[in-house]
């Protein structure tokens, strides 16, 4: 499965199949929460909630990736599709907001969240985002967490009861207003009620106000927040039209929306792929930022698990050229080579170092005619796929990351042939690694480097126009203003 969640929102039906009391199955009656009755008790918990219980546990623990572990565990668990959705809403939305909910768990417990035991914790968020975010009724929300906290943490089942209990007492927005008011300061006080790590909104604002955009802030924490469509792509010149299968997306000649997009993809085998808009206009931009001549070279240098290379691979026979995929992690190679079986391209996937990429050695002697360095990077431009991703990068990372895009993207210029094109892409629309690191390569590559008007590139290709900031080198997407990841472009040619 991708990693794209269903879009949920708030469940319409969110009792964990169809039971008044969320527990999913015909004709219990509540457990007593005091223990005593007549017959012997059985603590039940919901399987949707088991399921997001165990997703959380393992992200705290393992350091899992939610949209990686959770179609596993609803697989296991044979969650109905309703109960899957559940259990989709209640790990993504808890993992989302889970700065919120401890800002509020915290003036509900009277204490600060690194007192609570981490298993209780994670039971109190997961109560607190059925409290405040979903219609799950208010006792549902409140039994079920409490069984749970009885079989993770017995002791402090009455802990969880009276803290629910507190959060159930006031709405949602009076809770916003609290922490807000709680907080030490501007910047704290957004971090708690929108759910980002202060360094994180920091980054985003200058990056915004970049582009003279800095009161769009609010409306992209927002958009972090909220379940991103299922998008695809329909790979050219071998799936239909995406007019055929569904709606066509706004901007990607090749991309679409569809009521049922995984039968779709089923239907397809790997013509129709799950992407974001994004990237597909990333991928597209190097494919098209000038018509193809037969016998062209074309480098992905970092390709891991191929969702660009897939679409590469498409455009390169559409237009006569080679492909070559490198990545690093042979894990991810693999996936590489399962996205690009359906394309009838042979296209040779290179397990390496892409700092250490030698054209020669890999049948481009004098260089690539078109490289997509797509560089590991912090990935703040898709939170909203990645729903643990803010609370586990540090601001060191980005050091980290802006010195490995720098050597990439040498070894990517030196690797491109005269007259070639590099794309320099990021899924971050951190300045250190867009702009940042951009302007620092073209000022070491010098006069031997023209940067593109990628805008026109992007623009020309796109099927309606974007509202882009007038800066012609480089294209910054974003998921409030156009529904996308916040990908960064930058076309760049080898003089
Ligand atoms: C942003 S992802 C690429 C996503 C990919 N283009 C797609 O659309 O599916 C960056 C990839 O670079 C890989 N990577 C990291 N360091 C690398 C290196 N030194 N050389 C090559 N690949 C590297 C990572 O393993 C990861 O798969």
């Amino acid at each position: 499965m991708s990693d794209d969640a269903p879009r949920s929102g708030r469940p319409e039906r969110s009792d964990g199949g169809g039971r008044p009391d969320g527990s999913g199955r015909p004709g219990r009656r509540p457990n007593r929460p005091d223990g005593r009755g007549g017959r012997p008790r059985v603590e039940r918990v919901s399987p949707a909630r088991l399921v997001a219980y165990d997703v959380l546990a393992a992200v705290r623990d393992s350091d899992a990736y939610a949209n990686l572990l959770l179609p596993t565990r609803i697989e296991r668990a044979r969650l109905s599709p309703a109960d899957a959705a559940l259990a989709t809403e209640l790990t993504y939305g808890t993992l989302r907001l889970l700065g919120r909910y401890d800002a509020i768990i915290a003036l509900a417990a009277g204490r600060d969240v690194a007192a609570i035991d981490p298993p209780v914790l994670d039971v109190l968020r997961l109560g607190a985002h059925q409290l405040l975010a979903t219609r799950v009724p208010t006792h549902a929300a409140v039994n079920e967490s409490v069984a749970l906290a009885r079989r993770v943490a017995p002791s402090a089942a009455g802990f969880v009861n009276a803290v629910l209990r507190t959060v159930s007492r006031r709405e949602p927005a009076d809770w916003l207003e609290l922490i807000a008011e709680e907080a030490g300061s501007a910047d704290a006080a957004l971090a708690a009620v929108h759910s980002h790590p202060v360094w994180v909104i920091r980054a985003l604002r200058a990056a915004l106000e970049r582009e003279g955009r800095g009161d769009e802030l609010v409306a992209l924490l927002e958009a972090d927040n909220a379940s991103p469509r299922v998008n695809l792509a329909a790979l050219p010149g071998l799936a239909a039209d995406p007019a055929e299968l569904g709606e066509p997306d706004r901007y990607s000649p090749t991309g679409l929306t569809a009521e049922a997009p995984f039968d779709l993809v089923a239907a397809n085998a790997g013509r129709v792929r799950v992407q974001d808009e994004g990237s597909q206009l990333a991928a597209l931009a190097l494919s098209r930022v000038a018509p193809v001549r037969p016998g062209e070279r074309w480098l992905d240098l970092c390709s891991g698990p191929g969702g660009k290379t897939a679409l590469l691979a498409a455009e390169a026979l559409a237009g006569g050229a080679s492909l070559v995929a490198n990545e690093v992690v042979p894990a991810r190679a693999e996936l590489v080579r399962k996205a690009v079986a359906p394309v009838p391209l042979d296209v040779e996937v290179h397990v390496g170092d892409g700092r250490e990429i030698d054209p020669m050695a890999l049948g481009a002697e004098g260089g690539f005619d078109r490289i997509l360095l797509d560089a590991p990077c912090t990935g703040l431009g898709a939170l909203r796929r990645r729903p643990e991703a803010r609370w586990r990068k540090r601001p060191t990372d980005v050091a980290e990351l802006t010195a490995l895009q720098g050597e990439l993207a040498d070894a990517a210029f030196a690797a491109l042939a005269p007259g070639g094109v590099l794309a320099y892409v990021t899924c971050s629309p951190h300045t250190a690694e867009t702009h940042g690191a951009l302007g620092r390569a073209l000022a070491r590559w010098g006069d031997a480097a023209e940067a593109l008007d990628t805008a026109a590139v992007v623009q020309e290709l796109a099927e309606h126009p974007l509202d882009l900031v007038d800066d012609a080198r480089a294209v910054q997407l974003w998921p409030h203003r156009h529904g996308t990841d916040a990908m960064f472009i930058a076309l760049v040619r080898k003089r």
